[in-house]
C-alpha cells in the first residue's frame, strides 16, 4: 500500500501499440498483437484482461511490465504507475532501470514462472538470489522477513528447505507467488497463473492471490482467457479481441449486460449446470494480426455486422458507469 495517498491511477495505459517486427529475405512482417489500448487501473483493484488464444493478452501485459524485447517492439503510447512513493513513465527509463523495478515495485507471475525456482537448489536459495538485494536487510532479518511473509500466506516456512521437485504443482505456484510478492510491490501482474493446475488446486492459488491483494493493498491485472475465474476474482474486466480492447467495465455489469457481441458470445459459452449438450461456440477463427481486417477486427466473426463494421473501426464509447464499449452496433441501451 503506498505510504502517501495516491494522486493518479496505479496504471495508466494511453495509445500503446506493440508489434512483433520481423524481417526475412527483405520482407518486413508486422502482428499488431497490441494495438492502441488506452486503459486505466485504480490502486487496490484487481482488474481482469480475457479473449481468447492470440488476442494479444500476453502480449500486452508483457509490454505493461516492461519485459518485451525483439522482435516485440513498443511502437507508440505510453506505461505509466503511480506507485505511491514513485511515479514512472515506463518507457522512458533505460532498460536497466525498468528492471529495477521489477520486483520492488512491481511483481510479474508469467506463463510458466515455475520455472523462476532452480531446480537444482533448495527454494530457499530462490529467495535469497531474487529478493535479498531488493529487502536492504541483513542476511538473518531478510529470512525472518521470508518466514513471516510465508506464514501470512498460510505457507509453512519449511518450502524453504525443499527442491522444487518434491513440491506439489499446485505449492510450487503458491511459492512463486510468495517470491514475487515477498518485496510488497504495490503492483503485481499475473498471467494465467492457475492454468495448468486442477479445478481443486486452482481454487486454493486463486484464494491466495485474493489474500494477498488484501494483505498488501496492492493492485492487480490478472489476465486468463477463463470467464469463471474472472467472475470469481476481478473488480474490472478488459475484453480483448485480436489485439484491441472491445469491452471494458465493472465484472459484475460485464457478467449481467454484456454489450459488444463479442462479449456476449463469452459469457453465453460459459456451461451452466443443467446444460444437455455442450455451448456452441463461434464461427471462425480470429483474424491474422499480421493482417488484420479493416473496419472493427470482429466483423467477419460477428452476427449483427453492418456495413459500417467493415470499414470503421469502432471507437470506444462510454455507456456510462465505467463501462465502455466499441462497437457500432451499441446505441440506446441494446445492440441492434
Ligand atoms: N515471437 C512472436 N513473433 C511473432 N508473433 C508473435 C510472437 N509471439 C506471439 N505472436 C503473435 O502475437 C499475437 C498475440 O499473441 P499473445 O500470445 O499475446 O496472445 P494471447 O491472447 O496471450 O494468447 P494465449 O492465451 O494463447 O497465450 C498472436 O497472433 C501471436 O501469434
Amino acid at each position: 500500500m503506498p505510504e502517501t495517498a495516491p494522486t493518479s491511477p496505479a496504471l495508466r495505459v494511453d495509445g500503446l501499440k506493440a508489434y512483433y517486427q520481423t524481417r526475412w529475405f527483405g520482407i518486413t512482417r508486422e502482428v499488431r498483437a497490441v494495438d492502441d489500448i488506452t486503459l486505466r487501473i485504480e490502486h487496490d483493484e484487481i482488474y481482469g484482461i480475457a479473449g481468447e488464444s492470440s488476442s494479444g493478452k500476453s502480449s500486452l501485459i508483457k509490454t505493461i511490465a516492461g519485459a518485451i524485447r525483439p522482435p516485440l517492439n513498443v511502437v507508440s503510447g505510453s506505461v505509466n504507475f503511480d506507485f505511491g512513493t514513485r511515479k514512472v513513465d515506463l518507457y522512458s527509463l533505460k532498460p536497466e532501470e525498468r528492471t529495477a523495478i521489477r520486483w520492488k515495485h512491481l511483481a510479474y507471475i508469467m506463463q510458466g514462472s515455475m520455472s523462476v525456482l532452480n531446480p537444482l537448489r533448495r527454494v530457499r536459495q530462490s529467495f535469497v538470489d531474487f529478493a535479498f538485494r531488493h529487502m536492504g536487510l541483513p542476511m538473518p532479518a531478510f529470512l525472518r522477513a521470508v518466514e513471516e511473509h510465508l506464514l501470512k500466506l498460510h505457507l509453512q516456512p519449511g518450502v524453504l528447505d525443499s527442491y522444487p521437485h518434491e513440491l506439489s504443482g499446485g505449492m510450487r505456484q503458491r511459492v512463486v507467488i510468495a517470491l514475487a510478492t515477498v518485496c510488497r510491490p504495490g503492483f503485481i501482474i499475473a498471467d494465467e497463473p492457475t492454468t495448468a493446475l486442477d479445478v481443486v488446486v486452482q481454487k486454493s492459488v486463486l484464494t491466495m492471490i485474493r489474500e494477498v491483494q488484501r494483505e498488501m493493498r496492492a493492485s492487480i491485472l490478472f489476465v486468463t482467457h477463463d470467464m469463471a475465474v474472472h467472475a470469481n476474482l476481478t473488480d474490472r474486466l478488459g475484453i480483448m479481441y485480436a489485439g484491441r480492447l472491445v469491452e471494458e467495465g465493472r465484472t459484475r455489469d460485464l457478467f449481467r449486460n454484456p454489450r459488444h457481441p463479442y462479449t456476449i458470445h463469452l459469457i453465453r459459452s460459459l456451461p451452466r449446470i443443467g446444460d444437455a449438450e455442450p455451448r456452441k461456440g463461434l464461427e471462425g477463427t480470429p483474424p491474422n494480426l499480421a493482417d488484420p481486417p479493416p473496419g472493427c477486427r470482429f466483423h467477419p466473426r460477428c452476427p449483427i455486422a453492418m456495413d459500417v463494421c467493415r470499414v470503421v473501426v469502432p471507437p470506444m464509447q462510454s455507456l456510462g458507469g465505467g463501462h465502455r464499449v466499441a462497437c457500432h452496433a451499441v446505441t440506446g441501451g441494446t445492440v441492434q
